[in-house]
């Protein structure tokens, strides 16, 4: 793949939480997440790339951008054939979300995210807009933890790993009551939760690196979501484990079909023979490189969220590559017209 869009998709998350975070804490959720799409869009479509879009907008909203089978970038536009020629390119996949955390966005809380990831073409797992079973925890514990095993027992594996104590651990769970076993079991365990409303793509990468205070993240949260931490936690070496959840029985509400028949029959079409099985981060992202591309929204455990000041606004990105082994922080100053003042930090 080539290096050089590593650079051009910081561009891409960048304007996508540009134009999410001017709707921060204005309670339009739809409002912050279509602009986010648009600006993203807008920005992927400039790129000297041949996209297919493998994760989109598309399934649970039915959103007319960025859907599913979508093709991006510049030398798929009509008339391209004048300055792009496809044959040199190589085909990509990508899997976006503009904006992770609508809800964070809408009512100005901690977390939000514009990220999408990118990899050779069937490199990323197309993961149905179902729920998934998650397991994410530090590098340390890769392979060693479980999705098979109990909290408890893969609490016991991280504090070893570690060399901590159970009790000086922090596992981040989203507050839903399809949780309120694993809460307890949690807890009983000695660990602490971090009770999150929305947003554990940022939750599962904050586990690769210490210094955030996550070291587990457990629970059921959206399929799509999974693919990308799981692209992200793949380069980073951290653990990453996801089960597809098919039975309305376990999670309530929301995105799946009323019958476990039916999402049963619904993932055989799409090739998924055996809806039980335990994916690995490597399988979820599988391709021969991976590149991860995040810019915070909202401030969360990763990166600082947008601040504009007059005249611009300063952003926070994340991009991690599995070719050039980096994991760059990137803090840019954006300028729309000519600032009052540029500050230094
Ligand atoms: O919080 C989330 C919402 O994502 P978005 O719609 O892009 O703002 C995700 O991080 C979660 O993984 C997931 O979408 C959620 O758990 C599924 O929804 P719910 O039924 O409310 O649990
Ligand atoms: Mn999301
Ligand atoms: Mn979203």
């Amino acid at each position: 793949m080539d290096n050089a869009i590593g650079l051009e998709i910081i561009e891409v998350v960048e304007q996508a939480a540009i134009a999410s975070a001017r709707w921060m804490g204005k309670g339009e959720k739809n409002t912050a997440d279509h602009v986010a799409v648009e600006a993203m869009r807008q920005r992927m479509n400039q790129i000297h790339m041949r996209g297919r879009i493998v994760i989109g907008e598309g399934e649970r909203d039915e959103a007319p951008m960025l859907y599913i089978g979508e093709e991006v970038g510049i030398c798929t536009q009509e008339n391209s054939a004048t300055f792009c020629n496809p044959e040199e390119l190589v085909e990509i996949d990508i899997a976006v979300d503009p904006c992770e955390g609508t809800n964070l966005v809408a009512y100005g809380q901690n977390g939000s995210m514009a990220v999408l990831a990118i990899s050779e073409k069937g490199g990323l797992f197309a993961a149905p807009d179902f729920y998934m079973k998650k397991l994410a925890a530090p590098p340390v514990a890769r392979g060693h933890v479980d999705l098979n095993k109990s909290a408890t027992e893969n609490l016991q594996i991280i504090s070893d790993c570690m060399g901590r104590a159970v009790e000086e651990l922090v596992v981040v769970v989203m507050d839903r009551p399809r949780h309120k076993e694993l809460i307890k079991e949690i807890r009983e365990a000695g660990a602490r939760v971090r009770l999150i409303s929305d947003g554990d793509v940022s939750a599962a990468i904050s586990c690769a690196f210490s210094g955030t205070n996550i070291h587990a993240l457990m629970g059921i949260g959206a399929a799509p979501e999974g693919v990308i931490s799981a692209a992200a936690m793949r380069c980073l070496g951290g653990h990453f484990q996801g089960q597809l959840i098919y039975d309305p029985e376990v999670v309530k509400t929301g995105l799946i079909g009323e019958s476990k028949e039916s999402n049963i029959a619904r993932l055989k079409d799409m090739g998924i023979e055996n809806p039980d099985k335990v994916y690995n981060a490597e399988e979820l992202a599988n391709g021969r490189t991976v590149l991860f591309a995040a810019c915070g929204i909202t401030s969360g455990t990763l990166m600082e969220g947008v601040r504009f000041f007059g005249g611009g606004a300063r952003t926070q990105s994340l991009v991690i590559s599995s070719q050039s082994k980096t994991a760059r922080f990137v803090d840019t100053i954006h300028m729309f017209e000519k600032p009052k003042n540029i500050q230094l930090r």
